[in-house]
């Protein structure tokens, strides 16, 4: 198990550190983000210690995530660096839906003359802002801007978009930003977490990377992977 010290999902410096902090937080907020970070890592310490004696139930996330982490530490011969973090599940994420956004564009209708830049919208012109595009281009992304890169996001999101918020909008923006998107991060997390506790999985090499938007994105040809008890 890691210590409760530096690594793991409770550890201090590196990993709950300061970086996951928006870098435009007021003193209000940034004393909430710290209490909410040492209550976190008080309810971490508490089910760290009870796993360590043996008494952890694995029956909800926070449960799970601790007992694959520990799994994967130890299998690597205590190397804590190997245990996943709930960041390291964050960034992968992040990463997935910006290369493959479920909702590939959004539509916005105008009510009033606007201008953006030298363009002028009229009232009632269809704007169609394409998610994927703008997710995937080298301008705001870098040249490797197409390339599966988690750790973009190991600063949190606003290092990643280098401040410019509208690179990334998987869930929408606006009044109308997605209502279900911390559901769906929780369960996405929950589901791999269920999973990982029972099986490791590598793509089936049947695999074809064939992603095509349908409404939303999926995979053309399936998502074929090859489970293995564990
Ligand atoms: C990975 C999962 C999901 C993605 C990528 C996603 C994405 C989006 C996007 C792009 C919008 C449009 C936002 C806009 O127009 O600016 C939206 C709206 C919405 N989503 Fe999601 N969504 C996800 C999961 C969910 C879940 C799990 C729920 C419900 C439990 C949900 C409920 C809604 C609702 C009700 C709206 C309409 C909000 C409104 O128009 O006021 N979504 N979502």
């Amino acid at each position: 198990m890691q210590d409760s010290g530096e690594g793991g999902l409770g550890g201090g410096g590196q990993r709950w550190g300061r970086r996951f902090l928006p870098t435009k937080t007021n003193k209000r907020m940034k004393e909430i983000y710290w209490k909410l970070q040492a209550v976190m890592r008080g309810i971490i310490h508490r089910r760290e210690e009870a796993m360590r004696v043996g008494e952890n139930k694995a029956n909800d996330l926070l449960g799970m995530l601790l007992e694959s982490n520990s799994k994967e530490v130890k299998e690597n011969g205590n190397r804590k660096e190997m245990g996943m973090s709930i960041e390291n599940v964050n960034m992968i994420f992040h990463e997935v839906l910006r290369l493959y956004p479920p909702a590939t564009m959004l539509i916005r209708v105008t009510h009033e003359k606007i201008k953006l830049g030298d363009v002028t919208i009229t009232p009632g012109m269809e704007i169609l802002l394409p998610i994927i595009l703008i997710h995937r281009d080298k301008e705001l992304w870098g040249d490797d801007a197409k390339q599966f890169k988690p750790e973009r996001f190991s600063e949190g999101v606003a290092k990643a978009v280098k401040g410019q918020f509208a690179s990334f909008f998987p869930f929408g923006m606006g009044p109308r930003i997605c209502i279900g998107q911390n559901f769906a991060m929780v369960e996405a997390k929950l589901a791999l977490a269920m999973i990982l506790q029972h099986f490791s999985f590598e793509l089936s090499s049947s695999y074809e990377h064939v992603p095509v938007p349908v409404i939303t994105m999926q995979p053309k040809c399936g998502a074929k992977i090859m489970l293995s008890q564990i």
